[in-house]
Order: C-alpha cells, then sequence, then structure tokens
C-alpha cells in the first residue's frame, strides 16, 4: 500500500435530540475525519469517535489529533505497510489512545479494501448479508418521557430496546418499561454509575427478564464484575473495560462478563476487533456493535464489523436520521424493520459527502508522504 497523503478534518455536527447518560450530555458531536489517500488518488476513510470530554474514556478530541499528528501519521511516513494488520503492529508501542489510532488504521482497511475492490465488511471476513440493530435510549426527563421514546423505538422498528440507568433511575424505571411492554427485548446500560455496595440494588434488576446490564461497575474493572455476575442471573455485558484482547481474555477466564460489546475505537481499531470477536466465538461469548453516536462514516464501519458471525446480538447502529438532521455520506444509513443491509460496493460502500463535511469543518489539516525525501 502507497499511501500518499492523510487529510485530518475535526467536525462538529449538532445531534437531532440530546443524549444522556450517566456520564453527562451531549448534545452535539465534535469528532475527527481521516482520510487517507493512495498514489492513485483513492481514498480510504474512517472516524475518531472519541468525545470532546474525556468522560467516556480518557481521550478527547484534541488528545487524538495531538497524538495523530505527532506520534501516529510520522509512524506512517516512515513504514511501508503491506497489509492494515501491520498498523496495530507499528502503533503497539505506543500505549492507549485507542480511538486516535482506530481512526488512522479504519481509513487504512477502508482504502485496503477499495485497492482489492471488495467490501470492507469481505476484507474483514463478514459472512453477514443483513445486520439486526437495536436503538440506544438516553436518561429522560420522566418516566412518561421515555415510555414514549420506547414506543417510538419499537414502531421505527428496532430489534431491541437499550435505556440508560443510573442510581435514581433504575429498578423503578425499568419496571415501569416492563409493565407497559411485557415482552420485548430490553436492556439496560449504566455506564459504571455503580460499585459492589449497590449489588443487592443491581440483583433487583433480575426479575425483569433483561436481555443484559452493561457495564454495571468500574470503567477499568473486571473483578468486580465477576463477583456481580456470579450473584446475578441477567447477563453482564462489558463495554468500557474491555480495550484489548488481553483484557477480553481476562474477563472471560474470570467470568466477569456473558457478553462483549465491540467498540472498535475502544479496542484501537479492526485487527484487534477481529482478534476479539475470533476469541469470543471460540468462547461462546456472543457480542454486538456498540456505538459512540458516530456519523455515517463510523456507522459503516459499524455495519462492516457486525457483519462477522459472532455479532448475535443486534447492535447499537440505529439510523442516521436517529442522530443527525443530515448526515456526512450518500446514502445516509436506513433501517428497515431492525434491519440494516450490508454494503456489497467497495470499501465502506457508502460516498462521504465533501460538501456536505465542508459546512460542519472547523479545522483541516493535510499531511503529505513524499517518499523520496526518505532515508
Ligand atoms: O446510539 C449509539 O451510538 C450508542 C450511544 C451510547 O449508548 C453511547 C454513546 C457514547 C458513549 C456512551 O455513553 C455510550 C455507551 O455506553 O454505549
Ligand atoms: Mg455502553
Amino acid at each position: 500500500m502507497k499511501i500518499e497523503r492523510v487529510i485530518l478534518r475535526r467536525l462538529r455536527m449538532d445531534l437531532v435530540r440530546p443524549f444522556t447518560t450517566s456520564l453527562g450530555t451531549e448534545r452535539d458531536r465534535e469528532f475527527i475525519v481521516v482520510e487517507i489517500q493512495n498514489d492513485a488518488g483513492i481514498s480510504g476513510w474512517a472516524e475518531s469517535v472519541t468525545c470532546a470530554d474525556p468522560y467516556y474514556n480518557e481521550e478527547t478530541v484534541k488528545t487524538n489529533w495531538h497524538i495523530m499528528e505527532e506520534f501516529l501519521i510520522p509512524i506512517l511516513q516512515r513504514e511501508q505497510l503491506e497489509h492494515p494488520d501491520d498498523v496495530s503492529r507499528l502503533f503497539s508501542h505506543i500505549r492507549r489512545n485507542n480511538m486516535a489510532k482506530a481512526a488512522l488504521e479504519g481509513a487504512i482497511w477502508d482504502l485496503y479494501a477499495k485497492e482489492n475492490k471488495m467490501s470492507l465488511a469481505s476484507a474483514l471476513g463478514g459472512v453477514k448479508k443483513e445486520i439486526e440493530v437495536g436503538v440506544s435510549i438516553g436518561i429522560q426527563d420522566s418516566t412518561d418521557d421515555l415510555l414514549g421514546k420506547v414506543e417510538q423505538g419499537l414502531s421505527d422498528g428496532y430489534r431491541r430496546i437499550k435505556i440508560k440507568i443510573k442510581p435514581g433511575w433504575d429498578v423503578e424505571v425499568v419496571r415501569s418499561v416492563r409493565k407497559e411492554f411485557p415482552s420485548i427485548p430490553l436492556m439496560v446500560d449504566a455506564n459504571s454509575a455503580y460499585t459492589l455496595k449497590d449489588i443487592d440494588h443491581l440483583a433487583r434488576l433480575d426479575e425483569f427478564s433483561l436481555m443484559m446490564i452493561e457495564q454495571p461497575l468500574a470503567h477499568d474493572d473486571v473483578i468486580d464484575h465477576a463477583t456481580l455476575q456470579a450473584r446475578m442471573q441477567t447477563p453482564i455485558c462489558l463495554d468500557e473495560s474491555i480495550h484489548s484482547l488481553e483484557d477480553a481474555r481476562k474477563a472471560i477466564q474470570l467470568g466477569s462478563a456473558k457478553i462483549i460489546n465491540m467498540k472498535i475505537g475502544r479496542v484501537g481499531g479492526l485487527t484487534e476487533a477481529k482478534k476479539i470477536h475470533d476469541l469470543c466465538e471460540s468462547h461462546g461469548v456472543p457480542m454486538w456493535c456498540g456505538g459512540m453516536l458516530e456519523s455515517g462514516i463510523g456507522r459503516a464501519h459499524n455495519i462492516a464489523i457486525t457483519s462477522l458471525s459472532n455479532f448475535t446480538l443486534p447492535g447499537d447502529t440505529a439510523a442516521s436520521s436517529n442522530y443527525w438532521f443530515a448526515d456526512i455520506i450518500t446514502p445516509e444509513v436506513t433501517v428497515n424493520k431492525g434491519i440494516i443491509r450490508v454494503p456489497e460496493d467497495v470499501g465502506i460502500g457508502y460516498h462521504p459527502d465533501l460538501k456536505k463535511m465542508k459546512t460542519v469543518t472547523l479545522e483541516e489539516k493535510e499531511f503529505t508522504f513524499d517518499r523520496t525525501f526518505q532515508i
């Protein structure tokens, strides 16, 4: 692969509605779109899914830009790539900063798939032609508002409903949803809002036949989650705690979770995501693809990884219109009866809309790779 230039664009887009979790409220989304061009002028695309604030994890848009500019792009300038799998190895001596790494690696994967005239899904070993998706509903002002949102999600056809919980907005809220919708596929996500002191309280969620409880305890924990899982019937799903294949191995070995949420950015890219997928599959641990309120570019990557065989549960990849007044890809991601068709076109299978992107771009920088000056 011959990379000629990397272009970073920092964008900001308003969300169609605020999204509240135990971590806070997002009203808009600032993010970096990465374009990597080869010597034939073909572009690969990806986005950094980090938030502007270091609340979900330690990264921010600013730290991602810094790490890419000062450390990761210079590595790509120096080294020759044979395959996208090389990228995670070349980045491995830089600790964490997984979302920055994943953004560059993802654009290289898209470029590789385009160079080889295949879809990103098939380049990754995907087998599914369509994927099932659910919707993630933030914390609302009232239970009635939440019931309305659940109703909307169901009538939009989503295959499962995820609701965010936090102390004071949990057992009784779930009871109300269950009373109104006794048999829908329902799950909750706590974004690390609890500790083991809450073990008895959390165990009360067992009475609602939830598909799972996502990340109830600390973002960096796999030990206490094992204690909680031993106490609860409801499967625990880990999100924030899984940054790597090693984390997944330890969580499975300890029995910290029965389900794993995959976010490509959180684990440092598609190569690591595939390894975690294979490990989970070999241990019979089902997976689904999480979301980070991505634009269509990140959403396209999520669709591609979800086409792998062990993504057996509906993910958080809702339609573009669930997030954006207008997305930056054509066509936008649409969901029909809770199903997204995996694109068969080359690469990510959606076209970044440069004109639309320009209207929401705050900053842009180009890095050219002049290999004739390399030593
Ligand atoms: O619809 C989506 O993209 C999923 C939204 C969502 O649940 C999340 C987005 C961003 C950070 C987290 O709060 C989070 C999650 O924990 O899965
Ligand atoms: Mg989560």
